[in-house]
């Protein structure tokens, strides 16, 4: 089977999803964040001090594009969808869901964490106007809106397996 790719901004529930959709769908997960944190040995916040944000970037598709063909889950990082490249390698190998969530639900999740170097360098005007902004590049992105506000992790997990199954033709 394809890939699931789940998509959306910071704190939209990406990780916290796909690793308990892997358990539920017996399918191996990757965070992407987690793989690259591995595969340079430095943490997200260090990869931007040292780096800078636009290697990062360069670092996020040479990861979507080099990765095995294997039937899997991945979480993306937030900044993933917002490259037409990596839109059409997500939309091409896959199932992409964008997880979408209200901006007040968003900031009360990643307001206070450190390992998010966009958060600790913004205001919360200035992460409104980019949640604002990068919407449309996760809508172009994702097969299937998925609308999260509201509902609990495990009310999205049953969505979200249900649209697997329907789409395998198992419903
Ligand atoms: N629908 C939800 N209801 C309650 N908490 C949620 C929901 N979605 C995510 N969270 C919590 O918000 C935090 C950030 O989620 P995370 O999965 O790290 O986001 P992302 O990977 O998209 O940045 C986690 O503590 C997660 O458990
Ligand atoms: O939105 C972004 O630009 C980023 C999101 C983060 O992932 P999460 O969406 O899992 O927080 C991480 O990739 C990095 O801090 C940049
Ligand atoms: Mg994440």
């Amino acid at each position: 089977m394809r890939k699931i790719y789940l998509v959306g901004f910071m704190g939209s529930g990406k990780s916290a999803l796909g690793r308990r959709l892997s358990y539920l769908l017996k399918m191996p997960y990757y965070d992407m964040d987690h793989e690259i944190v591995r595969q340079q040995g430095m943490t997200i916040p260090e990869i931007f001090e040292k780096y800078g944000e636009a290697r990062f970037r360069e670092i996020e598709t040479a990861f979507l594009k080099n990765f095995r063909d294997e039937a899997c889950i991945i979480s993306t990082g937030g900044g993933v969808a917002m490259n037409a490249e990596n839109r059409k390698i997500m939309r091409r190998s896959g199932l992409v869901f964008f997880l979408d969530a209200s901006f007040e639900d968003i900031y009360k999740r990643i307001q206070h964490d450190l390992n998010r170097p966009i958060v600790q360098s913004s205001t919360k005007e200035e992460l409104e106007k980019l949640y604002h902004y990068r919407r449309k590049f996760y809508r172009d992105a994702g097969h299937i809106q998925v609308l999260t506000e509201g509902r609990t992790i495990r009310q999205i997990l049953e969505y979200l397996v249900f649209q697997v199954k329907r789409l395998k033709g198992e419903r």
